[in-house]
């Protein structure tokens, strides 16, 4: 059977919400964090025995290995092309039911729930703000470069925290200190190693190369496809999994100060997309006519993947 999930109600009194001023979000979006995920462990937490820890780690070595520059480069040229397949966003959701992400300790549920429950989850407290329902609801679906009609693309060069490359990797990423990362090309290459490596201070993060995945993926779609989303909306998808940066505070100084504005919404909606992680099924049907209303408000009916 399956349930409309129900977020508890604000504890604290109303808060009111306007389109464009995060800070105000930031203070008090009423949803109330659970202390635990589905396997009874903290979230996030990458050392926890759990049935998930051996393939996530092996997860991350793979990725730290495998992301240069180079790689970096070749994969969002060749997928930045979006010459592969035509179709809707309801469609790639769809697309979406058959996988589990191998990097997430807290959550091994098809990919459609985890998207239902971000939005549904923002909606319930925000639910004036209908671009960052729909931001919950594709955010994701750049990991759709794991089916075979985009060449099924290995889970380390799709799903994951991202980090820049070409700079030095910083120890705030997950299981850093098992040193996978010594084993990447680029750690032994001066251009590539230091704190800045090929970037400047300040230099905004659209000059700043991501390692490759759902992420860039997803904000390169959205953007060529001309959706109208706030850049705020753009930004929370293209930096969603950089985790170094919106929960640890690293790589900071590659920010400029359209980055620190947009990072205020990144936080809000990082509670949502994090914490929501649950076992609790949406009722697809449900609540599909109200996205695919938002679907035709900001995207095209088909779109370039
Ligand atoms: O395991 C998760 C998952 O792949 C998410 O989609 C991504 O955004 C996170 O950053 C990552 O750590
Ligand atoms: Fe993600
Ligand atoms: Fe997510």
């Amino acid at each position: 059977m399956t349930l409309v999930v129900e977020q508890p109600r604000p504890v604290t009194g109303e808060v009111k919400r306007t389109q464009s001023d995060p800070k105000e979000l930031l203070m008090d979006g009423g949803f109330v964090v659970p202390d635990a995920n589905s396997f009874g462990h903290t979230f996030r937490d990458y050392n926890a025995e759990s049935e998930r820890q051996k393939t996530v780690e092996e997860f991350y070595r793979m990725n730290h290995i495998h992301q240069t520059c180079d790689f970096v480069k070749r994969l969002r040229e060749e997928y930045g092309k979006l010459d592969r397949v035509e179709m809707s966003i309801w469609e790639c959701i769809e697309l979406l039911n058959e996988f589990v992400d191998e990097s997430d300790p807290d959550l091994d549920e098809p990919q459609i729930e985890h998207l239902l429950q971000t939005a549904e989850a923002i909606r319930k407290d925000y639910p004036e703000e209908d671009w960052l329902h729909l931001t919950g609801l594709i955010h994701d679906l750049g990991k759709v470069l794991l089916h075979p009609s985009f060449g099924q693309l290995p889970q380390w060069a799709v799903v994951g925290d991202t980090f820049p490359v070409g700079c030095a990797f910083d120890e705030c990423n997950v299981h850093h200190k098992e040193l996978y990362f010594a084993e990447n090309p680029d750690h032994l290459n001066p251009k590539y190693n230091t704190k800045l490596g090929v970037y400047s201070e300040g230099c905004g993060l659209d000059n700043v190369l991501m390692s490759w995945g759902h992420d860039d993926f997803m904000y390169l779609v959205a953007k060529e496809n001309k959706t109208s989303l706030p850049l705020a909306g753009l930004f929370i998808i293209r930096y969603h999994s950089f985790y170094p940066l919106h929960k640890h505070g690293a790589y900071q100084y590659l920010m400029n100060e359209e980055d620190k504005e947009n990072l205020k919404w990144l936080h809000v909606f990082n509670k949502y997309d994090l914490y929501s992680k649950s076992k609790v099924r949406i009722h697809v049907e449900k609540v599909k006519p109200y996205y695919l209303s938002l679907i035709e408000k900001y995207f095209p009916a088909k779109l370039k993947w």
